[in-house]
């Protein structure tokens, strides 16, 4: 793990550029296949079984999926939860059940309102985190607004199973290898449309 300079941060921006680019770049038939094979595998997953609270996000810039996935938990009962950006830039996961009222957020995506009720971040079971680069290390680059980082400080320490972070990525977004920053918390896992794959710590 390194501190990045500011070049490091400037050679971020324009990865994070391209990346995001690459996704966009995606048909709607490839999104769909790449959402339907994400849901088959993820949803036999030892760790999605065992799950009875799921943090979820809703699809936004080209990312991959997850929506057949949250569909499946609902209809298996499982309770699931989506992020609201808060001030501070932190993240609130609150429930999307019947009934829940959703809104627009700054970044125009769709969240829970803020009746919706709010699980604390270590009771939930698996968390699900869209990615827009990632490395076989772990390291994540996200959309740079620091809100996964900040939240998830929060369960640093914890037990399992709230360590049970999964990055959800298209196969595109992989990188051969991606800096970590001082504060970014690791992933368990990566799943892409391909793959779930563990990381060896
Ligand atoms: N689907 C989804 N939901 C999510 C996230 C995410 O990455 N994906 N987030 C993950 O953290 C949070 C929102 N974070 C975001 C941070 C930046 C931008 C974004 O589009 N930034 C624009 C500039 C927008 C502006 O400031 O006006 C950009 O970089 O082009 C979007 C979401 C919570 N919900
Ligand atoms: N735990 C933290 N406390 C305070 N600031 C933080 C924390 N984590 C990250 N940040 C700030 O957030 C900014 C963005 O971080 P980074 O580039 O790693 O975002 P990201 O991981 O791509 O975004 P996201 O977490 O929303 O997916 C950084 O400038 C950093 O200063």
């Amino acid at each position: 793990m390194t501190i990045n300079p500011a070049t490091g941060t400037d050679q971020k921006k324009q990865l994070r550029l391209r990346l995001r680019q690459l996704r966009r770049s995606l048909t709607p038939a490839q999104q769909q296949r790449a959402a339907a094979s994400l849901a088959q595998h993820l949803s036999q997953h030892l760790w999605f079984r065992q799950a009875k609270h799921i943090a979820f996000y809703l699809p936004n810039d080209g990312e991959i999926d997850p929506t057949p996935l949250l569909e499946l938990a609902l209809a298996q009962g499982k309770h699931c939860y989506l992020p609201v950006v808060m001030s501070g830039g932190k993240l609130q996961f609150r429930a999307l059940e019947v009934g829940t009222r959703l809104t627009i957020n700054k970044y125009n995506i769709i969240e829970p309102d803020l009746g919706a009720r709010v699980r604390p971040v270590w009771l939930l079971n698996l968390i699900l985190l869209p990615l827009v680069g990632f490395d076989l290390h772990g390291n994540r680059l996200g959309m740079g607004g620091g809100y996964y980082d900040r939240t998830l400080a929060a369960v640093k320490g914890r037990p399992t199973p709230s360590r049970r972070r999964v990055g959800l990525a298209h196969q595109c977004q992989r990188l051969a290898s991606l800096d970590g920053d001082c504060w970014d918390i690791p992933l368990a896992a990566i799943a892409t449309d391909k793959a779930f794959r563990l990381i060896g710590n």
